[in-house]
């Protein structure tokens, strides 16, 4: 997906304009769901075209001459890591020279650049666009954040540089299984990468992911064909790790996006930690499957108890995701590395079981019998019928009466039911209710 990054110095209205785009707009504002603690990413589309959006601002100095340096830092994290950029100034302020070294900056890139003139809140205003046109820019954007002036202008020409949506490439039935890996800064990832590469003799070919920087790599291992999801991405290595956080997170989501299988990947030597768990929220909000990989486990003492205590607690706190398989291994030495692609190749061969009508309504039969269906409101559930809508993960429509009655704790019945009948014990699945259908055709 497109990356737009907002930048400017500080307090110009960078946050507001990210605010303003995505909530107050028009635009379909779809919030990665696992990671909205963090306010300064969001995924937009407009006008059909779909795209993410990062606030790069927020500073936190108060040392003024800092702040700038850590406002230059961004602008150049941004020009390396985002698709487009959008430089926001300050009309209210006026021509800062800090604007005209960071638009000095931003000229060296061949990537497009949207220059806004934020705070120009009324017609009287736009005289103060006069003065930003020293910048030598064609083509200023004045706006007001606040009020919305000018936005809709901005987003129209700025979606008409991206790229229609690809067509749905995830229900084609090829069977090349995309992989991403994916964990905090450190953990090990390129690491890992370079150990399953330097292991696979037959390397296919580099291809060019979705975004410039992506590239994916194709390998074959027993006939069966992987892609790493933007591995170049992960090779490259960020100078300044802290402040790519919010937009290493982004790329981190974009991958999984992309994928069949995630393996997200803990340091051992450091537990499963808060970021992993944000992380993994978005693996199990896009129903990937997963694969938990405990890196660097040479480097940690391995007396039995201590290891059976760090294993519960991994699985204590993984707990919504009971059926991603976990692994121990060290990207460094290589030692268990090769359990990786066996084990991600049965989480997909789950990801993509089909299972008959016939014995799906059996395995809900005998649910039934097994645990009848609570009564909910006064009122008796009723299932009538079953079948499998899709796989990638595996999704069953259940036929009932009152569809939006179903509890949460019958549907976790239920759930546990078809994993166990279906042995589908190593990938999400998802149930589906629905109104019993009424004739042919109709939902
Ligand atoms: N008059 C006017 N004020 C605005 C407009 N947009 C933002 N502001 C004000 O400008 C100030 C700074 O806005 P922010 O959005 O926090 O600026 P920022 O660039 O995100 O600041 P950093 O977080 O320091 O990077 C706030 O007081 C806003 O209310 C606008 O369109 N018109
Ligand atoms: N002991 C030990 N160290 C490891 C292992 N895997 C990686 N490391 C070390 O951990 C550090 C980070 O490894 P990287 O592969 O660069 O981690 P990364 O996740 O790609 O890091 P970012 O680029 O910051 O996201 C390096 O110093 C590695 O040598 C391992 O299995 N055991």
């Amino acid at each position: 997906m497109t990356l737009v990054a907002i930048v400017g110095r500080p307090n110009v209205g960078k946050s507001t304009l990210f605010n303003r785009i995505s909530r107050k707009t028009s635009a379909l504002v779809d919030d990665f769901p696992g990671v909205t603690r963090d306010r300064n990413y969001a995924q937009i589309t407009w006008e059909g075209k779909s795209f993410a959006f990062v606030d790069t601002g927020g500073y936190v100095s108060t040392d003024s001459s800092f702040i700038e340096k850590q406002a230059r830092e961004q602008v150049l994290l941004a020009l390396e890591e985002a698709d487009i950029i959008l430089f926001v100034a300050d009309a209210k302020t006026g021509l800062h020279p800090e604007d005209t070294l960071l638009v000095d900056i931003l000229r060296r890139t061949s990537k497009p650049i949207f220059y806004a003139v934020n705070k120009i809140d009324g017609p009287e205003q736009t005289r103060h666009l006069a003065e930003f046109y020293e910048l030598g820019i064609d083509r200023l954007y004045p706006i007001s954040s606040a009020h919305g002036f000018g936005i809709g202008e901005l987003m129209t020409d700025l979606a008409e540089l991206i790229p229609a949506p690809p067509e749905e490439v995830e229900e084609t039935e090829t069977n090349e299984i995309r992989i991403s890996i994916v964990g905090r800064p450190n953990v090990g990832k390129s690491t890992l990468v370079n150990q399953i590469l330097g292991t696979q003799r037959v390397i296919v070919s580099p291809i060019p992911g979705t975004t410039r920087d992506a590239v994916d790599t194709a390998f074959e291992r027993h006939g069966q064909r992987f892609v790493l999801i933007d591995t170049a991405g992960i090779r490259r290595k960020g100078k300044t790790r802290e402040k790519l956080e919010k937009i290493s997170i982004i790329k981190a989501l974009q991958s999984i996006e992309r994928s069949h299988i995630a393996i997200i990947l803990i340091d051992a030597t450091e537990g499963v930690t808060d970021q992993d768990l944000h992380i993994a929220g978005y693996i199990q909000d896009r129903a990937r499957g997963c694969v938990i990989g405990i890196n660097k486990w040479d480097a940690i003492d391995k007396d039995p108890k201590r290891t059976k205590r760090f294993m519960e607690e991994v699985r204590d706190r993984f707990r919504f995701f009971p059926f991603a398989p976990i692994l121990t291994f060290s990207a460094m030495t290589g030692k268990r590395v090769s359990k990786i692609l066996p084990t991600v190749s049965e989480v997909f061969a789950q990801y993509n079981q089909r299972i008959t009508t016939g014995i799906v309504n059996r395995a809900l039969e005998q649910s039934l019998q097994r645990h009848e269906p609570p009564m909910v409101g006064g009122r008796r559930l009723k299932f009538y019928y079953a079948t499998q809508a899709s796989v990638r993960p595996p999704t069953f429509v259940l036929f009932c009466n009152y569809p939006d009655l179903v509890h949460f704790s019958y549907e976790r019945f239920l759930t546990n039911q078809f994993r166990e009948a279906f042995n589908l014990d190593k990938t999400p699945i998802r149930l589906l209710f629905r109104g019993r259908q009424k004739g042919a055709g109709e939902e």
